[in-house]
């Protein structure tokens, strides 16, 4: 597991130390519930996470290119639709709710969905990760980063035009129950209004990478490609 940690030694780089010392919720932050398993003991992961924030509106293809990103790069691919939908299929305490708010176009309570996110990043073996659909709004920007205590490394941004996303997310048929007409309309009015601001803040901070999210979809990975590629060559990932 990416936790799984012998020592406390110095395998977490320096850089990575320098920016989240800098925070009040530290690298710490996502260990806490590590170590509290661990009876006290903290347990650092061994490598520095590597952390890509996936958005775009509905039916945009995050999930689709996901897939090859980590088949090409090998991220642990989380979705955080999928993980709500996972706790909906459980029957869990939040259950009821998260489908309501689904059903409606709307967004779940951060810490709803942070902890979710938590738990899997605490989980894996991995240290880079594909964090979909996540954030979609200010609110869970700010969560995040409250609770993990870490940013971002990539945002890439599926930016499709709507008409095209209205009409995947029609033939998509996987049985979803927010892919019909009357639900896609309230999420794309979220999307305008809560998920942009989210997108607009990572180009502010040079981190936005934008993929012309139209062609086929070998077509738009080959314009994601070349980012995880250049990463691919730096220590960090
Ligand atoms: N480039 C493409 N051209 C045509 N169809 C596509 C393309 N990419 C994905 N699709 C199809 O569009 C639908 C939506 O794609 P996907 O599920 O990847 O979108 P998403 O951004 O994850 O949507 P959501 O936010 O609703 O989960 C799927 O049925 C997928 O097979
Ligand atoms: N950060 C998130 C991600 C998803 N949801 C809810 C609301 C979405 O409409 C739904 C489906 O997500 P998708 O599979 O399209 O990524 O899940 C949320 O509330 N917060
Ligand atoms: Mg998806």
């Amino acid at each position: 597991m990416w936790r799984r940690v012998a020592s406390l030694s110095s395998s977490i780089s320096s850089s990575f130390l320098a920016q989240t010392a800098s925070r009040l919720n530290t690298w710490e932050s996502l260990t806490t519930g590590i170590a509290q398993q661990a009876k006290g003991v903290i347990a650092p992961k061994e490598k520095t996470p590597f952390i890509t924030f996936v958005l775009g509106g509905p039916g945009s293809g995050k999930g689709t290119q996901c897939i090859k990103i980590v088949e090409t790069f090998g991220f642990a691919h989380l979705s955080a639709g999928d993980l709500l939908r996972r706790e909906i299929a459980s029957k869990s305490a939040d259950g009821a709710m998260i489908l309501n708010t689904i059903k409606e176009g709307k967004i779940v309570p951060s810490q709803v969905t942070v902890k979710l996110i938590q738990k899997e990043m605490e989980l894996s073996d991995n240290h880079k990760f594909l964090i979909d659909g996540f954030p979609r709004t200010e609110e869970n920007r700010v969560s995040f980063e409250q609770i993990i205590g870490v940013e971002p490394n990539v945002v890439l941004f599926f930016d499709c035009p709507e008409e095209e996303m209205v009409k995947r997310v029609l033939n998509r048929n996987e049985g979803r129950v927010d892919d019909n007409l009357e639900t896609i309309k309230k999420r794309l009015t979220v999307f305008q209004a809560l998920s942009l601001p989210v997108i607009n803040y990572y180009s502010e901070k040079g981190k936005l990478y934008t993929i012309k999210a139209i062609g086929t979809e070998d077509e738009i990975f080959e314009q994601v490609r070349p980012i995880f590629a250049a990463f691919e060559k730096r220590p960090s990932l």
